[in-house]
């Protein structure tokens, strides 16, 4: 059944896009072993979907990867997923959302639609509730990642928006030049994308979810600090 056609149109459908492991997250590879790089990538992921699946206002998650490790996580973790498109050009990951936006089965017309970044080791339901409801208000919207220049999640709620990803350096402004409104939000989980030693660091101290948890645990990453918010 497609779940979707029956979905209260203001339920959002997440998508995560997540590239071929061997090429994740390079710039820790200073700091980490591509294996250790690899579990940190999945763990993040698992944490990712876990809290999107809490939040009251998405209806469906799909996680569009090349990659057949990713794509036995997504089922693990009971969300759909997608293949890359054949041919994704230049700008791959722009390339994959806007495909996965225009699948039938993404219904933006019928549903908000979220390109959420799938490193957000903090992020909170709640915290995604709370963007999507204040994206309400605008045809396409941001949240802005901590470093203030990148995105963490585009929204768009109204049928005639298009998704328009420009992900990529300097997201923000772009997402923002091209007609995007900024949400405002105090939503530190939903903000911190990790990418850098300095992120996890930041991540470890902010309080990341279990699996992440683990995963630095096992890395023996240690911040200097205990969290300063127990996750939930
Ligand atoms: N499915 C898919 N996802 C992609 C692709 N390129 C990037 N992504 C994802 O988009 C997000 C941002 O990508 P990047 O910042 O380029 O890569 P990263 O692995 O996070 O970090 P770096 O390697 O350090 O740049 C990450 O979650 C990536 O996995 C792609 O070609 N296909
Ligand atoms: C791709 C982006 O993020 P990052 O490179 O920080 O993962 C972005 O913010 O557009």
């Amino acid at each position: 059944m497609d779940t979707a056609l029956h979905m209260p149109p203001h339920r959002a459908h997440v998508l995560i896009a997540v590239k071929d492991l061997g090429r994740a997250k390079t710039r820790l590879a200073s700091r980490l072993l591509p294996t250790q790089r690899t579990d940190l990538v999945l763990a993040m992921l698992r944490d990712t979907v876990a809290a999107a699946r809490t939040a009251a206002a998405v209806g469906e998650i799909t996680v569009i990867t090349p990659d057949p490790t990713v794509v036995a996580v997504a089922e693990e973790c009971g969300v759909g997923w997608l293949p890359d498109p054949q041919s994704p050009g230049d700008d791959p990951l722009n390339a994959v959302l806007r495909a996965a936006a225009a699948h039938p089965g993404a219904r933006p017309g019928r549903t908000a639609v979220v390109a959420l970044q799938g490193d957000l080791p903090c992020l909170l339901g709640s915290e995604l509730d709370a963007a999507l409801a204040a994206a309400r208000n605008h045809p396409r919207a941001i949240v802005v990642d901590h470093h203030g220049t990148g995105t963490a999640a585009l929204i768009v709620g109204e049928p005639a928006a298009g998704l328009d990803p420009r992900f990529g350096p300097d997201s923000a402004a772009r997402h923002l030049g091209s007609g995007a409104t900024a949400l405002t939000g105090d939503w530190p989980g939903l903000r911190l994308d990790v990418d850098t030693a300095a992120d996890l660091d930041a991540a470890a101290a902010l309080g990341p979810g279990p699996a992440t948890v683990e995963q630095l645990r096992r890395i023996g990453w240690h911040s200097g600090a205990a969290p300063t918010r127990k996750f939930t």
